[in-house]
């Protein structure tokens, strides 16, 4: 048996370029994790069936899991003639915009590549991982990354400075399909990507906060609005700063100091059933 943790990932910042030819959108993100994780339980079985095993009603149990594919890529690839139970112990909120999915599939990819000893690389398996869906290259590697093309070519960044994270989940799933289905190009919003790279690598939190961005954020506004509601009340609570995580619904507040955090939390359980006060990770994780 082993464990392996998938934590939660929110966008500081998320610029969309253009739109390529393969449907996809070409992107500039800079994601970091934060330690909310779901704990992804591997147990080895006889046969060579994959199974997922998930109390959580939004989890799906077939090939659609995120972590099914995982381990089926695997098997494929790399000729593998083992199976897998796969337990997925949920706590990050399914259809968030919090890569609880890809966090899962990513956890799964270095899970089996220990058990099932096929000694392949980060950098491997988040080929692989990259294949299953934009984020999961990211999951694979955490910490803090600029993330490109469509989300999958990463380059690492600093810890960020200091601070707690708020996260508030409205009691709504969104699709990321059909938010970027949604979003008028020439509408963008643009946020500074390079200016957020900075205020990481100087450790500057108050940069940090000028500059979060995200180009989804007014689509999912417009489609939701209990959405823009949370974001609103999470000001007035008193965040330093406050942004939709990917395509959304979650909405997340920095808080750089602990006394705050309280206030921020109570008054935002009023309304919104899923709140977390959290920490970023900061820099990678050692290997699975
Ligand atoms: C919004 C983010 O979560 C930000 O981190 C990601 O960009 C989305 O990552 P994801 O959930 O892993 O997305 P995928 O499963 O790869 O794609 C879901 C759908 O979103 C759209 N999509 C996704 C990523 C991207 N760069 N351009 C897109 O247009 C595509 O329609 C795609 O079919
Ligand atoms: N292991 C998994 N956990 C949760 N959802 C999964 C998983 N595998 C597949 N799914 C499907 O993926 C959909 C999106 O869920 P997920 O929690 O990954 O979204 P998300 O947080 O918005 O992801 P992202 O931020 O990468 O766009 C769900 O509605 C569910 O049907």
């Amino acid at each position: 048996m082993m464990m392996v943790k998938a934590p939660a990932k929110i966008n500081l910042s998320l610029d969309v370029l253009h739109k390529r030819p393969d449907g996809f959108h070409e992107v500039e993100m800079v994601m970091t994790t934060v330690d909310l994780a779901d704990r992804i339980e591997l147990d080895e079985t006889k046969g060579t069936r994959i199974r997922i095993i998930s109390h959580d009603r939004f989890v799906p149990s077939d090939h659609r899991n995120l972590a099914y594919k995982a381990a089926e890529k695997l098997q494929k690839k790399y000729n593998v003639k083992k199976g897998v139970d796969i337990t997925i112990h949920k706590q990050i909120p399914v259809a968030a915009g919090l890569a609880g999915g890809s966090s899962d599939a990513a956890a799964a990819l270095k899970g089996l590549n220990e058990l099932w000893s096929l000694g392949l690389s980060n950098d491997e398996l988040a080929e692989v991982g990259s294949e299953i869906g934009s984020d999961v290259a990211f999951c694979i590697y955490g910490g803090t990354a600029l993330a490109t093309g469509r989300g999958e070519k990463i380059q690492e960044l600093p810890t960020p400075p200091k601070c707690w994270v708020i996260l508030a989940k409205p009691s709504i799933g969104v699709s990321t399909a059909d938010i970027y289905q949604n979003l008028k190009l020439e509408k963008v919003d643009h946020p500074n990507t390079a200016k957020m790279v900075q205020a990481i690598e100087e450790g500057d939190y108050q940069g940090v906060c000028d500059h979060l961005g995200n180009a989804l954020e007014s689509v999912t506004l417009q489609l939701y609005p209990e959405v823009k509601h949370i974001k609103e009340q999470m000001q007035r609570f008193g965040a330093d700063a406050v942004l939709m995580s990917g395509s959304g619904p979650t909405v997340f507040g920095l808080v750089q100091y602990e006394s705050k955090v309280h206030r921020v939390v109570n008054g935002l359980r009023g309304f919104c059933d899923q709140v977390f006060a959290v920490r970023m990770l900061g820099s990678r994780a050692p290997l699975a």
